[in-house]
Formats: structure tokens, sequence, C-alpha cells
């Protein structure tokens, strides 16, 4: 523009072309010479409008090429000023996010420190917890020794067939659950006296009647149980005539609700093991199941060829473990993976045909599930073996029609459980010998009888009146366990 405005003065200014002598006025306005318009520089036959016109086309063209450059100039200023408009809005935006960044940042902060007292306040619950499980544990165990290390529950089966209410010959007291009566009428030898009633009465740490369920068995033991994660060595095993229920007591069958004493204890350590994960507790179990079957081991979870099992010892390893040679330790994740050894066991286990069961169990199984336990936080350990067992039946030769090789079977079952009678008369007489190596069941047993163990034992009983004089010889022998006092156990940590 200015350029423009420049180039117009100068166009005023100029002196008109006619061929006359241009004038020029000087500021004074004193009339000046003409100035003869010199031939120099611009060509002798030029005439001097020629050069003026050129010049003027040239300006004009400059002109329009400052046109031209003020146009993009313009253009490129609108442009400008658009990008500054919008670093203007990004400003803003910026100063907007900065502000909410500086909020944040206080936020944060404030979130830090409320972490910092949550962990405070986690790291102190977490004290308390452990106190509070320690505790738990110390009175729980208290408990348990003040019920005794051994401890004995019967269990009446129901009649299989015909009303329960035809049980006559035992009673069991409506308002003792500790407490039952065998009751028979006993001819006159003579016939000069009246026939008489004999009574023989029984207490036990409890007694479960034919209409008790598993669920209420169980709910008496897992007490017990719960004390193998806690570093005790616990052992419960089922005794009683064959027939009278211990397999139903130890396995039960395949429907949750009749699961047995092995499946749920199983089912409540895993459990239990989770929820003390939360207490830093890192659990590691790891399963075997033997049978003794005839004086012999027998591996449940073997799973090579039939004729390349191997044999087995029974070995003490130290004075408060025994192992087994060759027999499979199968490390378990879950209850599921204990669920699926047990059924592997059961295709395993020995059962044949007597005249008394029809799947009778013709061998001790034992079912071992070894704990390990560590609390890194508390740099604890503990180590503990949960041992759940289903005696062979006990039986007379002549009732149970026994015959052939059904008769050594059973020949072996009286001597190990004759043996297990003997062994637990030793400990209740504190004798200072202990014959446990006298047969395989009570040497395999050893810790969980008389060592730091504690000890549940379940007596079965049939209903049956033909059962009654195998009902009162388990009760005896029931009865003298119930005697039997054993060593305070204490758990295996460190
Ligand atoms: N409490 C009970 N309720 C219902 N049925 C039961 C109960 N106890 C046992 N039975 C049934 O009685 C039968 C014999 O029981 P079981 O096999 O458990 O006896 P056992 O003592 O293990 O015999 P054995 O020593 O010969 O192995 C089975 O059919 C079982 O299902």
């Amino acid at each position: 523009v200015i350029f423009l405005v420049l180039l117009q003065n100068t166009t005023s200014r100029l002196p008109v072309m006619s061929g006359k002598r241009a004038h020029t006025s000087s500021t004074d306005g004193e009339q000046q010479q003409p100035a003869q318009v010199s031939a120099a520089g611009s060509g002798a036959s030029r005439r001097p409008g020629w050069d003026l016109k050129g010049k003027v086309s040239d300006m004009e063209n400059k002109v329009q090429n400052y046109q031209g450059k003020i146009k993009s100039a313009n253009q490129e200023n609108e442009y400008l000023k658009d990008s500054i408009t919008k670093a203007q809005k990004h400003k803003t935006q910026l100063a907007i996010q900065t502000s909410a960044l500086g909020r944040c940042q206080d936020h944060l902060k404030e979130s830090q420190e409320l972490a910092g007292n949550l962990e405070e306040t986690v790291a102190h619950q977490r004290e308390e917890l452990h106190l509070g499980e320690m505790e738990r544990r110390k009175l729980h165990n208290a408990i348990q020794e003040l019920k005794g290390n051994i401890r004995v529950f019967c269990r009446v089966r129901p009649l299989l067939t015909g009303n329960q209410s035809d049980v006559l010959h035992i009673q069991l007291p409506a308002h003792d659950n500790k407490a039952l009566t065998l009751a028979k009428m006993e001819e006159s030898h003579t016939g000069r006296t009246a026939d008489t009633q004999k009574s023989y009465n029984f207490s036990f740490d409890r007694v479960f009647g034919p209409r008790a369920v598993q669920r209420e068995v169980f709910e008496e033991i897992s007490l017990l149980v719960q004390s193998a994660l806690d570093g005790y060595n616990v052992c419960c095993f089922a005794y009683g005539q064959t027939g009278s229920g211990k397999t139903f007591t130890m396995e039960g069958s395949d429907l949750e609700e009749l699961w047995g004493v092995i499946p749920r204890a199983v089912q409540q350590i895993f459990k239990s093991a989770k929820a003390l994960r939360a207490q830093g507790w890192q659990y590691t179990f790891t399963a075997s199941f033997v049978e003794i079957y005839n004086e012999t081991l027998r591996d449940l979870l073997y799973t090579g060829k039939p004729n390349k099992r191997p044999e087995h010892e029974i070995r003490k390893i130290s004075s408060n473990e025994i192992t087994v040679t060759n027999l499979t330790y199968q490390k378990v994740n879950n209850e599921d993976e204990v669920h699926n050894l047990i059924m592997l066991a059961n295709q395993n286990r020995s059962t044949a045909r007597t005249g008394m069961n029809d799947h009778s169990s013709r061998s001790h199984s034992v079912f071992q599930l070894d704990i390990e336990g560590q609390n890194s936080d508390r740099d604890t350990k503990c180590k503990s073996t949960l041992c759940l067992v289903d005696l062979a039946g006990s039986e007379r030769v002549q009732k149970s029609q026994s015959q052939g090789d059904r008769f050594k079977e059973m020949t072996a079952i009286n001597s190990s459980l004759t043996n297990l009678g003997i062994v637990i008369a030793a400990l209740a007489n504190k004798d200072s010998f202990v014959p446990y190596r006298n047969s395989k069941l009570t040497y395999l047993l050893q810790n969980c009888l008389g060592g730091n163990s504690k000890t549940l034992m379940f007596v079965n009983i049939s209903p049956e009146e033909e059962s009654f004089s195998e009902s009162l010889n388990s009760l005896r022998f029931a009865s003298k366990v119930n005697d039997c006092v054993i060593g305070t156990a204490s758990a295996n940590r460190k």
C-alpha cells in the first residue's frame, strides 16, 4: 500500500510529455529553466515518452507483483491469526490440564498417604489375625488335649431292612449322647430260675445312633482334622465287625451328602489351607494309599503292570517318622486330585465276597496325607500327617463261613486286630515295651497310636440281634482304647 501511494506521488509529479518543454516548479515557486531532456542513456533515436511508458509498465508490473505478495501476505496473516487463535485455545486447554494435573498430583499424594495408612492398618490387622490364629490354635488344641489324645466314637448302623424300632437290644439314652447299653435276656440254664436281663453299659466320647447322618458325624471330628494343618499328626480309624459300617463311615458313597470321613476331611483341609493363605501360609500335600492284605503291603496308587508290583517295607526314619519303601507318594494340589487317587485306590482294593458282607473289604487300608506348611512372613514351618484308616472287619470263622483263601485272610485280619488290642493294652498299662512290630498294621500306625498324634477311633456296630456278641466284643475293645492315655501330642513346628 505504501508503495502504491509513493508510486502515485511519483507519477503525479512527472512532467507532461507532449513534445513541449517540461516545467518543474521549485518549492519556492520560482520558475526554473526548463530542463533539456537529455538524450544521453536513452538513445538518441528514442523519444523521451517511450521511456516513461516502459517505466510505468514496469511499475505496474511491480505493483501487480506486490499486490500478489500482499494478497499472499494477507492469506498468511489470516492463517497466522487462525494459528494464534488455535494456539491460544491450546494454551487455555493446557492451563486447564495443568491445573487438573496439579489436582491429580494432590489426589495422588493424598491417596499415597491413605495407602500408607491402610498398609499400616492391614499390617496391624494381620498381626492381630496371626495372634488370633495362634490363640485359636492354642485353645483348640488345649480343648483337644482335655478331650484326650485318643478318643472313641461309637456308631450304630441302621438296620438295612426292617423297622429301626425292632432294635431292642441296643439302648441309647435320649439325653446322653455318650452312653450305650447292650441288653439281653439270658435264659436260665437250669430252667429253675426265671430268665434274667443282662445289661452292659458303655460310655464313649460320643455315640451316634442309627439315624445319625454323615455330616453330623464329621462335624464332631472336623476340629481334629483342623489340627493337622496346625502341625499335629492326626489319625482316625474305624474298627468293627464285618458289615458294621466302617467303610461307609470312612469313605461313604459318591453322593456328596453320603461322603464319609475321608472325602470330607480332604475337602476341609484344602478349604482351610486356602483360607490360611491370607495369613501367609503356603501348604504342600503328598498323598499315599496303602493296604495291608494278609500281612503284605500293597500300594493302592500303583499304576504299573500287575506282575511288576514292587515289594514294600515299613521303615522308621526318625523317632516320629515312618515311611514305606517303593510306595507311591503323590503330590496333590487340590481336592479333586485326591478324589481321583481315592477312586484309583478303590479299584485296586481287594474286595471279595464273604458270607457276611457282599463287598467286604478284606484288607486294612491306610490313607495318608502328608502336610507341610510354611509361613515365610513369620519364618515358621510345620509338618504333619493326616492318617485315615479303614480296618478290615473282625469276624468269627464259624459265623462267616470262611474257607480256603477267605479263611487265611480272616486269620491275618484277626491276628493284626488282636495285635492292635495288645498294643493298645500295653499303652493303657503304660508298659515300657509296646510290641508295635508284631503286625504290619501296628508298626505302620505306631506314631498314631503311641506317638505324637491325636487319634480317633470309630467303633462300628451292627444292629442285628445275631451280632450281639460281636458287638459286645467290639465295644469292650473300644472301651480299652478309651481308657488308653497316650502322651500329649505336640505340634511339629520349627
Ligand atoms: N450309617 C449307615 N447308613 C446307611 N447304610 C449304611 C450305614 N452304615 C453301613 N451301611 C451299609 O451297610 C453295608 C455294610 O457297610 P460297610 O461296607 O461300610 O461295612 P464294613 O464294616 O466296612 O464291612 P467290611 O469290614 O466287611 O468291609 C453297606 O451296604 C453300607 O452302605
